[in-house]
């Protein structure tokens, strides 16, 4: 290739790497304008060719999945998301489509670029324009039409009320015989803020420029967005780059930026001891499960400490790793002399505690006993976050830089019933910042939240992982992933990463239904293969 060629290849592949890292961004509705503003203000762009290439990619993604016999009505507010829908109208009449646009007059001005896509598609398929005033009627609809929401997108500026929030209502009460795709936001959702108990458009896909944003990811939106597709505008890299975000989202890139692949002369002590304290009888399984995870992350040494009744059962299900076992029959309550003196401490590089480790007593006395010598970040999950629950002056005691793992019920056990999600993320980072931990709340978009503030979301799982003992997988992976030297941060990152990554590959292999928690650990092997082929950008 001649030297041109080269510079132009390696700058293509410089772009690609740079807007991979920079659509981990989560900005919010005005740093969204922001960048829509930057973009057309710095390259030669107007705002309205921005729109066309958003109505572009719209357009090409609802013909890869609806056919030319789908009628397509579009329902289009005032400002540029009703822009977009009239542009896309057009876009889908120029390939054979039978696309209508109804525009609903919630304003008395519309925006420049709806103006201008108004009179392009007027011009050129002057049916395919209907206006319905203030307070107006929706049409009757054709039979399996698809309905396409561009009324409203970041430019929602307060809840949607009267006759907007009607037309909504009537819109959803479409659904099931009508799917809906929504042109960057449901109509209705506030990007930013909790938009519990508003009229939101029920959408069955969301098609969103650039970014993920924040309110596609929380729990009490599930049924407004559907399944998302964000389809790139080249907003610009400038703009994205300099611009913080305090939410993002991890991808397999930042993911395989952080894994260290093995050196050839690296040893098991490399690989650090763990010491995970887990089981009580009748949950002896859940410490196997976590112990066969951290194995299989790769940890150099495992120890478990369990109560008596489950050693042989610990023994054989993992034998790669040892055994301490309790003087207890049915749960631990002597953990803590394993670290009783800073040497003693120091054999291990980690410990992870929690899951089936039961509440007794004893168990809670041996956890107070532990935090009152252990200074390194540890990881705990499950029951030992009941008991850090039960006693706030516990919760205080948690080495700084320790990783704790709650599902939502947890969360409200450790720091109380928030009103919605927005308010929890609040409580969630408010925590992880004054208490400087690092703390993730398991879920579809599982949050990260870390002591500095900003909140990290993961995109890979699925819910065939609602299943008993997945959250004592991830407990393994996390210890495992520290004991090999990971800093806390990156353990949350690249441990929820392919936990989720290897449950997908679970339920690829097995389906959603069929996938147990064993099948993570299974995975774990190809997770990782797949992680290492990747170049790191
Ligand atoms: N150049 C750009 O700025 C681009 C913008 N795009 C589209 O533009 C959208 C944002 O456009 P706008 O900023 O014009 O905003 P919207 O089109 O989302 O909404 C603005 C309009 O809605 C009204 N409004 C706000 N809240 C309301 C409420 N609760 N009830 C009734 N009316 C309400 C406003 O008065 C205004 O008329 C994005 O979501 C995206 O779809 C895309 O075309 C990409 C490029
Ligand atoms: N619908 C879903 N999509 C993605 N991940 C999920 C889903 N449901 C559960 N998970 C993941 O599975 C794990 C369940 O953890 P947890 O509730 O602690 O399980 P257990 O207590 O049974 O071990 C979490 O990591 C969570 O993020
Ligand atoms: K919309």
């Amino acid at each position: 290739m001649p030297d041109g060629a080269w510079s132009l290849f390696f700058a293509y592949i410089y772009k690609l790497c740079l807007r991979r890292i920079l659509t981990m961004k989560i900005f919010t509705a005005q740093q969204i304008r922001d960048a829509d503003a930057y973009t057309i203000r710095h390259t030669p762009i107007s705002s309205l060719a921005l729109m066309e290439k958003a109505a572009i990619a719209c357009t090409a993604w609802i013909c890869r999945h609806y056919n030319e016999d789908t009628p397509v009505y579009i329902f289009c507010g005032m400002g540029n998301n009703g822009g977009d829908g009239l542009a896309i109208t057009r876009l889908l009449r120029n390939r054979g489509y039978n696309a209508v646009a109804y525009i609903l007059h919630h304003s008395t001005k519309a925006s420049d670029d709806h103006t201008a896509n108004r009179n392009a598609l007027q011009q050129q398929y002057h049916a395919a324009v209907n206006d319905i005033p203030d307070n107006g009627l929706l049409p009757q609809l054709d039979r399996n039409a698809l309905i396409v929401d561009a009324i409203l997108g970041t430019g929602l500026s307060r809840p949607v009320e009267g006759w907007i929030a009607g037309i909504i209502q009537q819109l959803n009460d479409l659904k099931p015989q009508h799917e809906i795709v929504a042109i960057d936001m449901p109509s209705g959702l506030q990007a930013d803020a909790s938009s519990i108990n508003n009229p939101v458009i029920k959408a069955d896909q969301t098609l969103s420029f650039e970014f993920y944003k924040l309110a596609f990811l929380l729990p009490e939106n599930a049924a407004f967005v559907g399944e998302i597709c964000i389809l790139s505008i080249d907003l610009s890299p400038d703009y994205i780059a300099q611009t913080p975000s305090r939410f993002n989202i991890t991808d397999a890139f930042q993911v395989r930026s952080i894994y260290r692949p093995r050196k050839p002369f690296s040893h098991k002590g490399t690989f650090g001891h763990a010491l995970l304290i887990a089981g009580s009888e009748g949950k002896i399984g859940a410490a196997v499960l976590s112990a066969k995870a951290c194995l299989r992350a790769g940890v150099g040494l495992l120890s478990c400490h369990i109560p008596r009744c489950g050693y042989q059962i610990m023994q054989i299900s993992a034998p790669g790793a040892m055994c301490f076992i309790d003087e207890q029959q049915d749960h631990s309550s002597g953990f803590h002399n394993h670290v009783l003196t800073p040497e003693a401490a120091a054999k291990f590089k980690v410990i992870g505690i929690g899951p089936g480790l039961g509440t007794a007593a004893g168990t809670s006395w041996a956890l107070e006993k532990l935090l009152d010598h252990y200074r390194q970040p540890m990881v705990i999950d499950a029951d030992a976050l009941n008991i850090l629950a039960s006693s706030p002056a516990l919760l205080k005691k948690v080495p700084a830089g320790s990783l704790l793992t709650p599902h939502p019920k947890e969360f409200e056990r450790l720091f109380g019933k928030t009103a919605n999600d927005e308010e929890r993320l609040k409580v969630l980072s408010q925590h992880a910042v004054e208490r400087q931990l690092n703390i993730l709340l398991k879920g579809r978009y599982t949050a990260m939240a870390f002591p500095d503030g900003s909140i990290w979301f993961n995109a890979t799982g699925n819910p065939g992982m609602a299943t008993g003992g997945s959250g004592d997988v991830l407990t393994g992976i996390l210890t495992s992933l520290m004991a090999q030297g990971y800093s806390s941060q990156e353990t949350m990152l690249l441990g929820v990463y392919l936990h989720g990554l290897a449950g997908d590959h679970a339920a690829a292999a097995l389906s959603q239904e069929a996938m147990i928690a064993e099948d993570i650990v299974e995975f774990l092997g190809k997770t990782f293969l797949e992680l290492h082929k990747l170049k790191p950008c």
